[in-house]
């Protein structure tokens, strides 16, 4: 049977993917080290390439496009967040989605606790540990099975499920009704009655595998946990074979003939069934085709930049991971060239700019890309850039000025909109004469604020804290510091699209809001790791964190895990809070579908008083789609035996509630967002206000503040190509700065310094050293030796 054989091609080929002898697989990549808590089992994670299935020599065969058989049987599924470890739970994979219940009776009753499309997920997998984890970007699902047989029949049947559903996508839908009855006519044990397929088929189709012991034990039958009924059930095997196969063993090489069998596609007779065979076979030998020619490009591509990088292995494997992101943008590669953020995605681009200088006028990166590119890569690279890009276009056209009543007093950011979304306009191909890589791409996907803004944006509901300090029962107090603390996080909401302008090492950026009290200072302390330290004081607190984090890249979605400390004291109780920071989780980081969220568990402690602790829950939404618990937070305040004194809830986006008060009350909710925000960044009133530059300030700050930083401010103007290659002459200055100074062995702090001070958790914290205002008084920044950063 041809098409057997093709599909036993095709197994072998998925099966050898995990062999670290076979040429067909080379681990794709290895998680990031600084994300992934053990190193032993770093090494061992494999992203599963969609790429590497096969046809036959000759490419003569089609692809298997039948529904392969259902797959069901408990997992081990860790646990969402905060809770830790693993439970068990029944799941069952059937016509390319893949579910699960709690128990194998609710699957049966249709309890279901949530779903997801296999083929929208990047599946990456450690067969030592037997895990399988699936990013959709919306969802991801850690998985473990409980033994390798099992590891290896859940990672192929989920590899078959892949293609067959992808393959489905393909048709337009044509096999997704075939798929979805076929499927629900599979369960049933009845293919027959799609009228897809012929009775006499009904055996081999049948083929889905069962992993679990039936609930009751047929008589006189002692049943093996591992036992694949189903299977045996149709004597195709028996757990004798399965559990003797020589293959399955610690290493297993290959993947065992039952397993192949499931992936065979039938002997289709009837001729609408034929059609539907032949068409899809057709289609799916296109796309094959096309993608393995893409395959090939990206493999002589990643032999180039192999030789490339390792000449240069300094900063190795961030390069090598920075072009990695940049392939792995293009869709169809994203399997193929995994992203390994080793240290920070964030300024990924950067830091590719950071290598080499050429001078054709063109921003470095592009120039380098397109040098070690191929002509057909280099568009594939520029495509998802464009798609990324285009993302402003899909946006209204932003009103014009009289439109904005208050504009007036804000920035107008009108025409830099229209010159911006021209810009991606004319990469969209709209403009089709326009050079592609000649537009400038990495900035306009930058908001017109740096992190260190974006940091000054916590302190938007600072009235918290004032109110703390003006209340005097320390259990309430630490209520209003826990809504401070989360009020902190509120602007995820709106700010998903864009990345705020990475600061140079020694940019500062003061804010002085004299209407709500407070004076902050912040600087970028350390570009590797990417340190920004701030500080804010006021008659009623002192407010100091340096913001630090850690990345870890799932395949669709980034978690941030910020590393440092919060820290504020209320001048009138002396008190010192200490606390952490939730991880935010940007789902789908490389797509339109964008969004944040935030999930973990903050502690806030009080390192002058042990009268009260406070823990609060930014919990982790359940399910896509679910909307009940999305952005959900909850939080106690505990006394010191740990007796509940407060309880507080609600949504980091909508508001926090407290019924334990007094007066039970909402003790913060967001401002209203500005009408025309969407248009502006999906900026609050505070945010705009961030890169405000009045005249009467700027003979007050130093050259090294934000608001000076041309690039951006060209950004805000609408000046894109300019902002382009100001951003590119700023980072090479401050290499040169760099070097200059590591020769000097010299540091650029002037604002902050690492005292020997620790956190709580014994980091290094980077403290005020007072300068700042001290200087910007007398004798002004104007009258002194400054740095100049650009
Ligand atoms: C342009 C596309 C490709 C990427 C957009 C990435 C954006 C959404 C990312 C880049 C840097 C990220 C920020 C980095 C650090 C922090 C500190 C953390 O405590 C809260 C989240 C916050 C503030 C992140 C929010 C999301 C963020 C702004």
């Amino acid at each position: 049977m041809e098409s057997y054989g093709s599909s036993l091609n095709r197994s072998q080929s998925l099966a050898s993917g995990l062999e670290k002898s076979s040429p067909k697989w080379k681990p794709s990549h290895s998680r990031s080290s600084s994300t992934v808590s053990s190193r032993q089992v770093i090494k061992d994670w494999e992203v599963i390439d969609d790429l590497q299935v096969e046809t036959q020599p000759g490419g003569e065969n089609p692809p298997d496009t039948t529904i392969p058989g259902i797959c069901e049987g408990y997992l081990l599924k860790r646990r969402k967040w905060p809770l830790k470890g693993w439970h068990k739970r029944y799941f069952v994979l059937e016509a390319g989605y893949l579910r699960y219940s709690k128990n194998q009776h609710d699957v049966t009753i249709g309890r279901v606790q949530g779903s997801l499309d296999v083929s929208l997920a990047v599946m990456t997998v450690n067969k030592k540990s037997n895990r399988i984890d699936l990013d959709t970007g919306d969802i991801l699902y850690h998985l473990k099975a409980k033994s390798h047989e099992l590891f290896y029949i859940w990672f192929t049947k989920l590899q078959a499920h892949r293609l067959y559903k992808k393959a489905a996508h393909g048709h337009s839908g044509i096999l997704l009704t075939h798929g979805g009855a076929a499927g629900q006519a599979q369960r049933n044990g009845d293919l027959s009655s799609t009228g897809m397929l012929p009775s006499a088929n009904t055996a081999v189709n049948s083929k889905n595998l069962l992993l679990e012991k039936p609930k009751k034990p047929r008589s006189g039958k002692i049943w093996h946990s591992r036992t694949l009924s189903r299977v045996e059930a149709l004597g195709k095997l028996s757990s004798s074979h399965l559990s003797s196969s020589p293959q399955l063993g610690a290493s297993v090489p290959s993947i065992p003939d039952y397993v192949y069998s499931q992936l065979s596609p039938p002997t289709v007779t009837s001729p609408e069934g034929k059609k539907v065979h032949q068409d899809i076979c057709t289609i799916s030998l296109r796309v094959l085709a096309s993608l393995k020619s893409v395959h090939e490009t990206l493999s002589q591509e990643r032999q180039k930049l192999q030789e490339i990088w390792e000449p240069n292995n300094i900063h190795q494997s961030n390069t090598l991971a920075e072009v990695r992101f940049m392939l792995h943008l293009s869709p169809g590669s994203s399997r193929t060239y995994s992203p390994v953020f080793s240290s920070s995605f964030y300024f990924s681009m950067d830091s590719l700019q950071r290598r080499h200088t050429y001078p054709t006028g063109l921003p470095q990166w592009q120039t380098r890309l397109q040098s070690i590119l191929t002509p057909a890569l280099t568009s594939f690279v520029m495509v998802p850039l464009r798609c990324l890009m285009n993302q402003d276009s899909v946006m209204e056209a932003p009103p014009t000025l009289s439109q904005r009543k208050d504009m007036e007093s804000k920035r107008c950011r009108s025409q830099e909109h229209r010159l911006a979304n021209d810009a991606a306009r004319s990469m969209s191909g709209q403009q089709p004469r326009k050079d592609l890589a000649r537009v400038s791409m990495p900035v306009p996907l930058n908001e017109p604020v740096t992190l260190l803004q974006r940091l000054c944006e916590e302190l938007e509901y600072s009235e918290l804290l004032d109110t703390a300090n003006n209340t005097p029962d320390p259990y309430q107090r630490m209520v209003y510091i826990a809504a401070f603390a989360i009020s902190g996080y509120s602007t995820a909401t709106f700010r998903n699209r864009y990345k705020p302008f990475n600061p140079v090492l020694g940019e500062t950026y003061e804010c002085v809001r004299e209407d709500r009290g407070f004076s902050y200072i912040s600087e970028q302390v350390c570009h590797h790791p990417p340190i920004s330290a701030c500080h804010a004081h006021s008659e009623n607190y002192s407010f100091w964190q340096d913001q630090r984090w850690k990345n870890k890249f799932w395949g669709k979605s980034l978690e941030i895990l910020p590393t440092g400390m919060v820290n504020v004291t209320l001048s009138r109780y002396g008190d010192h809070y200490e606390w952490n920071k939730v991880v935010t989780c940007i789902h789908n980081v490389l797509s339109q579908q964008r969004y944040l969220e935030h999930y973990g568990e903050v502690t806030i402690s009080n390192l002058k008083s042990n009268v009260c602790t406070c823990k609060i829950t930014f919990v982790k939404s359940r399910y896509w789609g679910s909307d009940t618990n999305k952005n959900e937070v909850q939080g106690t305040v505990l006394d010191q035996s740990g007796s509940i004194i407060h309880r507080f809830g609600g949504l980091w986006h909508e508001g926090i509630f407290c019924d334990t008060l007094p007066t039970p009350k909402c003790v913060w909710k967001p401002n209203p967002q500005p009408k025309d925000h969407l248009i502006y960044y999906g900026f609050s009133d505070f945010a705009m206000d961030l890169n405000e530059l009045p005249p009467d300030l700027t003979p007050l700050l130093p050259l090294t503040d934000s608001r000076l930083r041309p690039d951006q401010r060209m950004l805000e103007e609408g000046n894109v190509d300019e902002a382009e290659a100001k951003k590119d002459f700023i980072e090479e200055y401050q290499r040169e700065r760099r070097k200059e100074l590591a020769k000097r062995g010299k540091n650029i702090f002037h604002v902050f310094s690492s005292k020997k001070a620790k956190d709580s958790c014994g980091r290094d914290v980077w403290l005020t050293n007072g300068t700042y205002w001290k200087v910007r008084e007398n004798p002004g920044f104007t009258n002194v030796d400054n740095l100049t950063v650009w």
